[in-house]
């Protein structure tokens, strides 16, 4: 049976510089959605379909290539900056996780593209363009987040600046069982927010209302906004992060380009002290991006690993 679709929030982002009133309006929803699902989707973000477009199909184009090319890139060290994996393999449960993966840092992009895969040809240009605009909106979108928490436009700027941003190219073959398979296991990001472009449905969301997953719906040119764990740590809980999987089909491939967005490898994330207080007291420990990849280099996130729990201080 298919799952019931989620309502998500949809956000028109061009109104966040139309003049003060509309931003006030838009801060208001952003906060709404962060801190009632943690999740939400924006149009009129202001990047062309031609850049969504050729990201898209140059990620197509390079899982199409030859093992041995992909291979080129195939580690299991989550410290490598560029890396291939694939999860074709046996879970718990019974359950398989079918997902192929290319990661790659992208920030500074002039540092990192030279590490990317030359090929398809049209790679670097298409994904280059594509991930200078997603971190140009996930500043923005920063901005707007820690306004909407009372801490002002600037509060993360120049950490955010110096921040990093790693491109998760997601790839998901048909399946002959998608009953029983998942893509990805149910997660959050480590992240402050990720933003996610997918060619066609499957990301689901955990309803914290009701346990129940909800598929999120397609909507034509729009970006998936997902608010991470080190979001949730800056804000002292009142935005949390999302839990979410990937769903698999039968018939096609799907491609799922995640954007991630965080501080710099070894800046820490606190929790904001303008958000504690006598009633709500710190909620949890601090921790870098780095401490994130020690983790799931020693946890399996397809075993329930959660990152965000190991942060919670028992109050
Ligand atoms: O494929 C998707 O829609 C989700 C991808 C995702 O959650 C991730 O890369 O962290
Ligand atoms: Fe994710």
């Amino acid at each position: 049976m298919a799952p019931e679709a989620a309502y998500v929030p949809i956000i028109d982002f061009g109104r966040l510089n139309e003049g003060r009133e509309q931003r006030s309006m838009v801060i208001k929803e952003i906060g709404n959605a962060c801190s009632r699902l943690g999740f939400f989707q924006i149009v009129n973000h202001g990047i062309c379909q031609s850049i969504l477009g050729g990201a898209l199909s140059t990620a197509f184009d390079f899982f199409k290539l030859p093992s041995e090319e992909k291979m080129k890139f195939m580690s299991g060290d989550v410290h490598r900056p560029v890396r291939y994996s694939t999860s074709l393999k046996d879970g718990i449960d019974e359950i398989q996780f079918w997902r192929v993966i290319l990661k790659h840092y992208a920030h500074p992009l002039d540092h990192w593209i030279d590490f990317w895969p030359k090929n398809p040809p049209n790679y670097r240009e298409n994904m280059g363009k594509y991930c200078t605009e997603e971190r140009k909106l996930a500043l923005e979108l920063m901005s707007a987040i820690t306004e909407s928490l009372g801490l002002g436009p600037k509060y993360l700027v120049n950490k955010m600046d110096e921040g990093m941003q790693v491109m998760a190219v997601n790839c998901y073959p048909p399946c002959p069982q998608p009953d029983i398979s998942l893509g990805l296991p149910p997660h959050s990001d480590y992240t402050c927010l990720t933003i996610v472009l997918q060619s066609s449905p499957g990301l689901e969301i955990l309803d914290t209302e009701d346990g129940s997953w909800k598929m999120v719906p397609k909507m034509q040119s729009s970006l998936q906004v997902h608010v991470g764990d080190h979001l949730e740590v800056l804000s002292n809980g009142r935005y949390k992060s999302v839990v979410h999987r990937a769903i698999l089909n039968r018939g096609s491939t799907r491609i799922s380009l995640a954007s991630l967005h965080s501080l710099g490898m070894d800046e820490k994330m606190e929790t904001a002290k303008e958000l504690v207080d006598e009633k709500n007291p710190k909620g949890y420990k601090e921790s870098s991006f780095r401490d994130f990849l020690n983790f799931l280099s020693k946890n399996d996130l397809a075993e329930g690993k959660s990152f965000i729990d190991t942060l919670k201080i028992k109050n």
